[in-house]
């Protein structure tokens, strides 16, 4: 399954980003047709034209980081058995929309999730654009040196602030999951590749419920400590609202500076896109999302995919965020990979502008 995320920070290591202005963005091509009211998409107004809706401007305060916004997308790996040329292409497509960072593939235990076996095929097909970022998954040492000897340039590390779904996803204990952590940071020290790191449901777990902000606060400190450059938070099923987040954040924003900070938020129960703009208010300017919302978790079971990035980029662009992104491209990439998976859009864009 196709995850994109979205990030909209300046991140290390010369990646590619994207400076946010708040002047009104320029025109977008457009998506699809303009359709009329009768059972028909809403075209992209008012991207199209470049304009903002009367009232839609921006207060100070509203994002008062908005100048340090940035912005960058990228694919977590796809979950269902596709197509090795299909996630290539989708990924292709995905980098000519202009997301500056692209999360490919994973390289975990084909035991345990066989669809991500061609890790190695995928991310060595993909063309690589220049100022592009490919980061994979790895949640162990092995994976780490498989994907180095693959090609990857930055990894990412995963643990989780549940000792239930830290067993179920990882096979090990939290304190566990960290030193697997540490392991791969250490040799990716010694060999100048950057790690990122996720800690997993930080607003509710399918398998404990609740987790305490202070819990999610120390496995991020702990992560960050460790030498990740930046901790994205991930509501892993869905369940978080605005004022669980705003706690969340506010606990971990007292260990980890907010600039190492991202959400990665799941849709499950429509809240995604109100999350997240919550974290954008509290000074979060990294932001995870896939094209089409798609996504999810195999150790997650009934949890959807994340926030779509067509509708985060709506959005960004409603508030003047120039993102630099191709709506019209990035549809395109979602009507592409939901035609190879034979299911609809989650994105409420897309569906709004083209019948997928
Ligand atoms: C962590 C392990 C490997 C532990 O799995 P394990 O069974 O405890 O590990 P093991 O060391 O006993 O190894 C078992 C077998 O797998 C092999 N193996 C071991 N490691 C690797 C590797 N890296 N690559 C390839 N092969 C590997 C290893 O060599 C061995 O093979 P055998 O000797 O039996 O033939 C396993 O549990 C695993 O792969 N888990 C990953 C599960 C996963 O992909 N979950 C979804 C990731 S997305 C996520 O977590 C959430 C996120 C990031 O999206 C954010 C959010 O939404 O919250």
């Amino acid at each position: 399954m196709a995850t994109v995320r979205e990030s909209l920070r300046r991140r290390l290591v010369g990646l590619a980003s994207l400076r946010a202005v708040s002047a009104p963005r320029p025109a977008q091509g457009r998506a699809c047709r303009h359709r009329d009211g009768r059972g028909r998409g809403l075209g992209l107004w008012p991207l199209l034209e470049g304009e903002r809706p009367a009232g839609d401007a921006i207060p100070g305060h509203f994002l008062p980081n908005l100048a340090d916004l940035s912005f960058l997308l990228f694919v977590s790996p796809l979950q269902n058995i596709v197509p090795t040329q299909v996630k290539i292409r989708l990924i292709d497509m995905l980098s000519e929309a202009g997301l500056p960072v692209v999360e490919a593939t994973s390289f975990v235990s084909p035991k345990w999730v066989p669809q991500m076996s061609d890790n190695a095929e995928v991310l060595q097909g993909i063309q690589k654009f220049p100022g592009i970022n490919y980061p994979v998954l790895t949640p162990n040492f092995k994976g780490y040196q498989a994907a180095v000897a693959a090609g990857a340039k930055e990894v990412s590390v995963f643990g989780a602030a549940s000792e239930l779904f830290t067993k179920k996803n990882t096979n090990c204990s939290i304190d566990e999951s960290l030193q697997r952590c540490d392991e791969v940071l250490q040799a990716a020290r010694a060999a100048g590749i950057p790690v990122r790191g996720y800690v997993s449901c930080v607003l509710g777990c399918p398998y404990e419920g609740k987790i305490s902000p202070a819990k999610v606060a120390e496995v991020a400190k702990k992560m960050y400590s460790m030498g990740c450059y930046e901790i994205s938070l991930g509501d892993t099923i869905g369940v978080g609202t605005p004022g669980i987040m705003k706690d969340m954040l506010s606990a971990v924003m007292h260990e980890v500076p907010v600039s190492a900070l991202a959400v990665h938020c799941h849709d499950t129960y429509g809240q995604a896109l109100a999350n997240t703009l919550v974290a954008l208010q509290m000074g979060v300017s990294v932001v995870d999302s896939s094209v089409a919302g798609l996504g999810g978790c195999p150790y997650a079971q009934g949890a959807s995919g994340n926030l779509a990035t067509e509708d985060l980029v709506y959005m960004l662009s409603g508030l003047g965020i120039h993102t630099g992104v191709n709506l019209q491209k990035l549809l395109e990439a979602g009507n592409f990979i939901c035609q190879a998976l034979n299911r609809k859009t989650s994105s409420k864009v897309a569906q709004a502008t083209c019948k997928l």
